[in-house]
């Protein structure tokens, strides 16, 4: 591959795999105000284990969803012996749980509506805390998607700046919070 090529490539892998990582202190502060229940957990796009990590801390039992191999491969690594089972999936092929769950998770920007479609389609979703573009987040407290949106309430919760991630995105970010009426 010519170094024009290499340099498409890698732009073109990084924006696919939307490569965000939260820093510690931000995904322990996104946990924290995440309403755990006692329930499952889904981590979906879970990268190296940002939010898994305080959520097994804080007793959770947690679904990681990684696409990318060798984060997965890292991800069982990491907590091998805690309460995490990691499911290589891609997230549009994902079989989500029947029994009550709830969605603590940094997706992938390009996957949002799709996402957020999917889980309010899922009789078991109790609730779910995204990190979000702030734009997107707006827009669907503004005007939710899917089916059976009212039987949830949306908003906004934290807000989580650039410098929150590291490679940091090119916009802010926020957490957008749903919550089973
Ligand atoms: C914004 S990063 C967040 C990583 C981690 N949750 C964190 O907060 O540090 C998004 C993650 O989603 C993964 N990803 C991208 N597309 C995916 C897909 N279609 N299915 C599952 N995971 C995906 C990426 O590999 C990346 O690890």
């Amino acid at each position: 591959m010519s170094g024009y090529g290499q340099r498409q490539h890698r732009r073109s892998t990084r924006r696919s795999w939307g490569w965000h990582p939260l820093q510690p202190e931000w995904a322990e502060s996104v946990v924290a105000s995440s309403d755990l229940g006692g329930r499952l957990v889904v981590d979906v796009g879970a990268g190296n284990g940002a939010l898994t990590e305080p959520l097994v801390r804080r007793g959770a039992r947690v679904i990681a969803v990684e696409l990318n191999r060798d984060r997965a491969a890292a991800l069982r690594d990491r907590f091998a012996g805690d309460a995490v089972t990691v499911v290589r999936a891609d997230i549009a092929e994902l079989r989500w749980p029947r029994k009550p769950f709830q969605v603590v998770a940094s997706p992938p920007y390009n996957l949002t509506t799709q996402l957020v479609r999917r889980l309010l389609s899922l009789p078991a979703l109790h609730s779910a805390d995204l990190v979000l573009q702030r734009a997107a987040a707006k827009r669907l407290v503004r005007e939710p998607v899917g089916r059976h949106a009212g039987r949830y309430t949306f908003e906004l919760g934290m807000s989580i700046p650039r410098k929150a991630f590291n490679p940091p995105p090119k916009v802010d970010s926020v957490v957008l919070r749903i919550r089973r009426r």
